[in-house]
């Protein structure tokens, strides 16, 4: 719109017409197509189970139209407090929203819909929930939650973790796993599994053990599960008393009261795929629906759970504790190799003694922050760049 013409708005606010809808398409593509913006009321923080008929053809031709659409609050269709989608909705490119954020607008498949959001304070704020159902974290909060090293710190006070990872098939995966745990802040890594040769190439800090976890020196939490096939390697990891990160193949067929009878905390790191076959149900049905399924994988098993994916959400086993969700994660990540790098980077953070829940989610900021700075990559470039972003959230916090 160039300056000083008039704003042409069509507003999605109609009343619904019923049938006659239908038949007035053409004049709504015209209407829609006039307008320089769009703005979607049809649903707002209500809405639930998707739009109705009647609604579908206001939100095509918004779509269609070339218009801004701006949307009250949320992109009608969308479910305000889970993020699902149920058939069509609008897209919107600006989401106007009021007194606090919704789920939606930040977990997937609904966060995709919102375009920009903007939070206008209209004064709501004594009327909103003490606990919110989700948080996400920013710099200054993952800032206070970094370990630290003191003055009077030495490489064993500062935590080990130990890594149980890789296989003749994937000794990449091992690699990658240290990788990650090495710039999450322990005082050293400890690798137990066939890779040693592998990683001691690529990193010669590592003290790498042949026998099993068992046997291989204390550590004060424990990473298990990327390329890993088979071994006693997560028997000993979950018969410790220390933080466990399970994760990939680790995952496969775990067993939940084995899980639920650990005296330490456990962290579970599951992709769509690995948490419906936790939950006996389809990959599609995690994706669609991530916050229950977070929860729900988090109460069976009695344990921290990090869904990854576009949408990355950290939930604690205890009903009351919002769920976090990541606010850095980048379609950057989506290449093979990444998940392992959280592993032990998240492993490295229980090491330096952050709770699971900390340690996943501020794990998952560095994560996507370090992929925002190392892009275009390969997952060893996220690695090598978590030092970058752990300053970069420091000093933007100082
Ligand atoms: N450098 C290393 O050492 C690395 C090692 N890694 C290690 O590998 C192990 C396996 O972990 P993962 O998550 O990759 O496999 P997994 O959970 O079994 O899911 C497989 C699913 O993907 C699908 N699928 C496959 N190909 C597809 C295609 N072209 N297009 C579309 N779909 C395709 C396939 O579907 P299907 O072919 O069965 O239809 C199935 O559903 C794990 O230990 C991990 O740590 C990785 O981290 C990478 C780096
Ligand atoms: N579209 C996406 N947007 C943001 N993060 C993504 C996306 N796709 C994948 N990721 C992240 O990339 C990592 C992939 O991990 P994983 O699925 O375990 O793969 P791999 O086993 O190959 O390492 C996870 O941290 C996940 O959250």
């Amino acid at each position: 719109m160039g300056p000083g013409s008039e704003p042409r708005v069509h507003s999605c606010a109609l009343p619904i017409l019923g049938s006659q809808l239908l038949e007035v398409q053409d004049e709504l593509n015209r209407a829609h197509a006039a307008a320089n913006y769009d703005v979607d009321g049809i649903t707002g923080i209500g809405g639930r189970g998707g739009l109705r008929p009647d609604a579908i053809p206001l939100a095509r031709a918004a779509r269609g139209s070339g218009a801004v659409v701006v949307a009250v609050d949320l992109p009608s269709g969308v479910a305000a407090d889970t993020g699902e989608v149920r058939g069509e909705a609008v897209r919107a490119d600006v989401t106007v929203t009021f007194g606090a954020h919704k789920p939606g607008q930040l977990i997937d498949p609904a966060a995709e819909l919102t375009g920009v959001v903007r939070l206008v304070d209209i004064g709501l704020g004594p009327h909103l929930p003490s606990s919110p159902a989700v948080e996400a974290l920013q710099h200054a909060d993952v800032a206070r939650l970094l370990p630290v090293p003191g003055g009077e710190s030495d490489k064993y006070r500062r935590g080990v973790v130990g890594v149980v990872a890789g296989s003749a098939k994937y000794p990449g995966a091992a690699v990658l796993a240290v990788a990650g745990a090495l710039r999450g802040g322990a005082g050293a890594v400890r690798y137990v599994g066939p890779g040693g040769d592998a990683v001691l190439a690529r990193h010669p800090e590592t003290l790498v053990s042949d026998g099993p976890p068992a046997k291989a020196g204390r550590v004060q939490a424990w990473a298990v599960g990327p390329g890993l096939s088979g071994g006693p390697g997560l028997d000993d990891a979950l018969a410790s008393d220390v933080p466990v990160v399970i994760d990939a193949d680790a995952l496969h067929a775990l067993d939940a009261a084995a899980v639920r009878a650990r005296t330490a905390p456990t962290l579970l790191t599951p992709h769509a795929g690995e948490a419906a076959a936790l939950l006996g149900a389809e990959r599609a049905e995690v994706e669609a629906g991530r916050l229950d399924a977070v929860r729900e994988l988090a109460a069976r098993y009695g344990a921290t759970v990090l869904l990854k994916g576009s949408t990355t959400l950290v939930a604690d086993p205890g009903r009351g504790t919002p769920v976090r969700v990541n606010a850095t994660g980048t379609g950057w990540l989506a290449t093979a190799g990444s998940g392992d790098v959280l592993t032990g980077l998240t492993g490295s953070l229980l090491a330096a003694g952050l709770a699971p829940r900390d340690a996943g989610s501020v794990g998952a900021y560095l994560h996507g922050l370090a992929a925002r700075l190392a892009a275009p990559l390969a997952a060893h470039d996220v690695a090598d760049h978590v030092p970058a972003a752990w300053r970069d959230v420091c000093e933007v916090s100082a």
